[in-house]
């Protein structure tokens, strides 16, 4: 057994008070099987003398705290040894908010397991956002509550590492990536999962950081720099998980000065590349070639929306988004709806309006950049994948706020089928629960997707930040996505990419103050029209249904599979099929198992009603799973969306919705 070092007083409390386990053990991860790295108590008195450590969590909530028993032979590695701290504290490893590093109470960061077993007793766990001085004092007063003078020197030696870097080299050694400074501001910088690597700083920030134009729009560019810290510096595992074209490795920042202006895609071919499982290798290398260009940063930028604007904006009625009457859309309010929001582009677009006044959608074809930028001003990037990046517009005749996708068309070599879908498919579809398409552009190189901007971001964002919700707010979702489900279902369109990235949370303040979330379908580029049973393997590993990876032809019954994982996700946090090496041979095995287990502790205060939906959802057998209709008519689903005629029970917490 390690010997504390001298003038290390023993750091308290050596057990979690049982409320405060109580309420951590909702968000904690299922305990993987036969982990080695932790031991029961009885192992304290064996033979092997494990490590006993108490490790400190400090953020400004709450602090979390946890005492491990360690032995030094079970831990495989360092980033292991992490991954397994994040676990244990609750943080599972997507989490945005998971521990990447350690340090000692003397604020030095620990390099490796032989470090770690060097002999400290107390450690504090830090995740990418750098802490804030008061939460790391508040840590240290927990753990040594009567030696204020060691504590005192701890807390020097903090003050020292927190202190704002003098230049940008010495903020990329400090060993935090993308994080936010005392006053909450994310700092653009990322880091990939491995731990090891030094996090990309981008200069342009560091630049511009305290120019008053800076001050005026941080609150636009934090929302962006938040999403992109849950999203690109890590590689998510196989159940979330989310590869951007850029490989997750450096990310595509907009400058502070103006949230409307278009930004240079930084380049650096230094930057350590973190570990990607082999499917993001084989995505990641499809889109390594060619570079992605970004068109657009040669533009003059185009003033931002004030407050006042987008209040106005978000006064105007919305059919769309009101909750209190998703009644369908008529025709006539469609055709001035598209109409409304599908300006004139150039000589050609005007031909094709004239062709067409209502849907599909204006085709745009061979029109320049220059005429869609003189009907549309581009605004801040709202998110991107794997083939576009969407940023919020404004139409310069009438200012409604729109969303733009672009799509880079060489992206699709081979796929081109994605975007046909989704503008024929998309384009089609008219429901308060999916994204309107409202018009689409073609340049030479590249295609504009004007959409209904749901300025909510998307559920996996929120799932990242919450890591699980009520059973009323889950419900209310599940009874969203089958409305969408059950509408296209009955056109006989299966989705097939299913998953929390392409749930949009569309929202508005009131609706908020109301307890009512909204969300909205979105991304059809898997997207088909199913007469017959289909054979093609394609989705996202933990979302595929059994049917799919049997080979034994599917149908739209797989959608429902995946409401069923994502609702499973959404009331515990994690997924129903998962492989603790993130192998997807493994994974894939699971699924075709279909074994499902609700986990103690994290699914003792789960309702049995709730319990019962998830098994019928994830039933394996596609003919005897339920039907988005009967997902709809659930009587769990009903008491929690109100639809059984009772008061709707109102979800406690919303505050998710508004950061
Ligand atoms: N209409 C919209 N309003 C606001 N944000 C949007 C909208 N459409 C998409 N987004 C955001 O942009 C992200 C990427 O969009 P989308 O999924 O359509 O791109 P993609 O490249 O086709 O994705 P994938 O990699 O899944 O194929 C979404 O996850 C969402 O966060």
């Amino acid at each position: 057994m390690s010997k504390r070092p001298v003038g290390v007083p023993q750091p308290w409390p050596i057990h979690p008070h049982p409320a405060e386990h109580a309420r951590r053990s909702h968000f904690l991860p299922p305990p993987p099987p036969l982990l080695p790295l932790f031991h029961t108590r009885h192992a304290e008195e064996s033979a092997e003398r494990p490590h006993l450590v108490t490790i400190v969590r400090p953020c400004s909530q709450s602090k979390l705290r946890k005492v491990i028993l360690l032995n030094r032979r079970g831990v495989v590695s360092f980033e292991q040894l992490l991954l397994d701290i994040s676990e244990a504290l609750g943080f599972p490893r997507w989490h945005r908010a998971r521990v990447t590093s350690l340090y000692t109470t003397h604020a030095r960061e620990v390099k490796g397991v032989c470090d770690f077993f060097r002999g400290d007793v107390a450690f504090l766990a830090l995740g990418k956002a750098r802490p804030e001085l008061s939460s790391v004092q508040e840590a240290l007063e927990e753990l040594f509550p009567e030696h204020s003078h060691y504590r005192s020197s701890a807390q020097r030696a903090w003050e020292k590492r927190l202190r704002p870097p003098p230049d940008k080299a010495a903020k990329a050694d400090s060993g935090y990536s993308e994080g936010t400074d005392s006053s909450g501001t994310y700092q653009e910088t990322c880091q990939d999962t491995n731990t090891h690597a030094k996090p990309y700083t981008n200069t342009h920030t560091s630049q511009h950081t305290d120019t008053h134009e800076a001050d005026k729009y941080n609150s636009d560019t934090q929302k962006f720099h938040k999403k992109n810290s849950c999203r690109k510096s890590v590689h998510l595992p196989n159940h979330l998980q989310r590869l951007n074209v850029r490989g997750g490795v450096r990310v595509h920042q907009p400058s502070l000065i103006d949230p409307f202006k278009h930004e240079e895609v930084p380049r650096n071919a230094d930057i350590p590349s973190p570990t990607l499982c082999e499917n993001c290798l084989v995505r990641r290398l499809k889109h390594q070639s060619p570079q992605p260009i970004n068109v657009l940063s040669a533009r003059v930028p185009l003033p931002p929306v004030s407050k006042r604007q987008k209040e106005q904006e978000a006064k105007k009625p919305d059919i769309y988004n009101n909750p209190s009457s998703p009644r369908p859309i008529s025709r006539d309010e469609e055709k001035s709806h598209i109409q409304s929001a599908a300006p004139d582009i150039g000589e050609a677009l005007k031909e094709s309006q004239n062709k067409e006044t209502s849907d599909p959608p204006t085709d745009g074809r061979d029109v320049t950049l220059t005429d869609i930028e003189q009907c549309y001003e581009f605004g801040r990037v709202v998110g991107d994948g794997n083939f576009a990046v969407v940023r919020e517009c404004r139409r310069r005749d009438n200012g409604q706020t729109l969303a733009i996708k672009i799509v880079e068309r060489t992206k699709l070599i081979g796929r081109e089928h994605m975007m046909q879908n989704e503008l024929s498919l998309l384009g089609s579809l008219r429901h308060p629960r999916i994204v309107r398409l409202f018009a689409h552009h073609h340049t030479n190189t590249h295609s504009y997707l004007v959409m209904e901007l749901v300025s909510g971001g998307d559920l996996f964002e929120a799932i990242s930040d919450r890591g699980n919700f009520s059973e009323a707010e889950a419900g209310l979702m599940v009874s969203d996505v089958s409305e969408a489900l059950n509408y296209i279902h009955c056109k006989s369109i299966v989705h097939r990419d299913l998953k929390p990235e392409n749930l949009l949370v569309g929202f508005r303040i009131e609706q908020v103050a109301a307890g009512i979330c909204r969300l909205k379908l979105g991304d059809f580029g898997l997207a088909m029209v199913v007469t017959e049973p289909v054979f093609t393997i394609c989705g996202t590993p933990t979302y595929v249904a059994p049917e799919i990876l049997f080979e034994t032809g599917y149908g739209v019954a797989v959608d429902v599979w995946a409401l069923g994982v994502i609702l499973y996700i959404l009331v515990c946090g994690f997924p129903p099929f998962r492989s603790r090496n993130r192998d997807q041979v493994e994974l894939f095995q699971l699924i075709k198992q279909a074994q499902l287990n609700f986990p103690s502790p994290y699914w003792d205060p789960i309702s049995e009603e709730a319990r019962g939906l998830i098994r019928a959802l994830l039933q394996p057998d596609p003919t005897v799973r339920l039907t988005a209709e009967q997902t709809l008519l659930h009587p769990w689903v009903k008491a929690m969306s109100g639809g059984d005629g009772q008061e709707k029970k109102t979800p406690k917490k919303q505050r998710w919705l508004c950061s």
